[in-house]
């Protein structure tokens, strides 16, 4: 039998406050993701949805359930997958080539191995002739480019994103993303996807999870993204079954993102 890539069953995270009291951020979670899916999870501000992807990664320990990665509970680090975070994770005293040449070169393969590995993903992701370098002689897209090779190089099984595009300007950010669903097109590994923007959720996934307002958030909807493949993130946008998906999707998160906004405001307050 097939097992999800993962899957969490009455996941409940749970955090000591500063002020010592307990904060419930996500409860009694149920959420599968199939081996080769591609999963957003949308949801407003604070609601958990990092939360989950740390439990994924074996950063966060759940406080209650269990996440299973291909059938087997989670214990510490995730080992079959991959991560890519909003900030910058590269290294800037390493070129590019040997940023995306770390992980390999930590797991003590030989060393030409790994320079043609490195060269081979960095051309892959349109950085042939930028090997040399640094992170700071590269634009933010670059970056991100040379990042997402960081991650494939290795071959997770499971991808893990956390707004990594969240801070390219619109045309970068579709570039990549095209790029993203061209990669994992190739190769189809699971990838859980976690983003606050709806129209990049519907373009890029196979299913949209709706997340409710924390505290104690959980799924409140599914969507699948019935629309065929390959896609070209900017032209399926404009298509009806886009639009008709995404007021299906709106009017179940608006609610949830207007109190997340109304939770956010009196905590300000408080
Ligand atoms: N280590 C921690 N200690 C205490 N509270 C935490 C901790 N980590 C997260 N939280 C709280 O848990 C809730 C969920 O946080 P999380 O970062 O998962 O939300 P999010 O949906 O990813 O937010 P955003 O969309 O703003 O990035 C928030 O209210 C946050 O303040």
């Amino acid at each position: 039998m097939n097992h999800p890539a993962l899957e969490f069953t009455e996941v409940t995270c749970s955090f000591v406050t500063p002020d010592g009291n307990h904060y419930t951020a996500v409860r009694d979670v149920n959420l599968t993701i199939g081996d080769g899916e591609f999963v957003s999870v949308v949801g407003p501000t604070g609601c958990g949805k990092s939360t989950l992807l740390n439990m994924s990664a074996g950063l966060l320990s759940p406080s209650k359930g269990t996440v299973k990665v291909f059938g087997e509970e989670l214990t510490g680090l995730n080992k079959r997958a991959g991560y890519m975070f909003q900030a910058e994770a590269l290294m800037p005293w390493r070129t590019a080539i040997a940023n995306v040449s770390a992980g390999l070169q930590f797991a003590g393969k030989p060393q030409n191995e790994v320079k043609e590995m490195a060269e081979h993903w960095l051309a892959r992701v349109g950085l042939r002739g930028f090997e040399d370098r640094y992170p700071h002689e590269l634009s933010g897209g670059m970056r991100k480019r040379v990042a997402l090779a960081q991650t494939l190089i290795m071959d997770p099984d499971i991808i893990l994103m956390d707004e990594p595009f969240s801070a390219l300007d619109i045309q970068t950010r579709q570039l990549m993303e095209n790029e993203v669903l061209d990669l994992w097109a190739q190769k189809k590994k699971a990838v859980l996807f976690i983003t606050h923007d709806l129209d990049e959720a519907i373009s890029i996934s196979d299913r949209v999870v709706v997340m409710s307002a924390g505290p104690a958030s959980h799924p409140i909807g599914e969507f699948v993204i019935d629309i065929a493949r390959p896609r070209d993130v900017a032209e399926v946008r404009v298509t009806p079954r886009f639009i008709e998906l995404h007021n299906a999707i709106w009017a179940d998160l608006r609610e949830e993102v207007l109190k997340g906004y109304e939770n956010q405001r009196n905590k300000v307050k408080a």
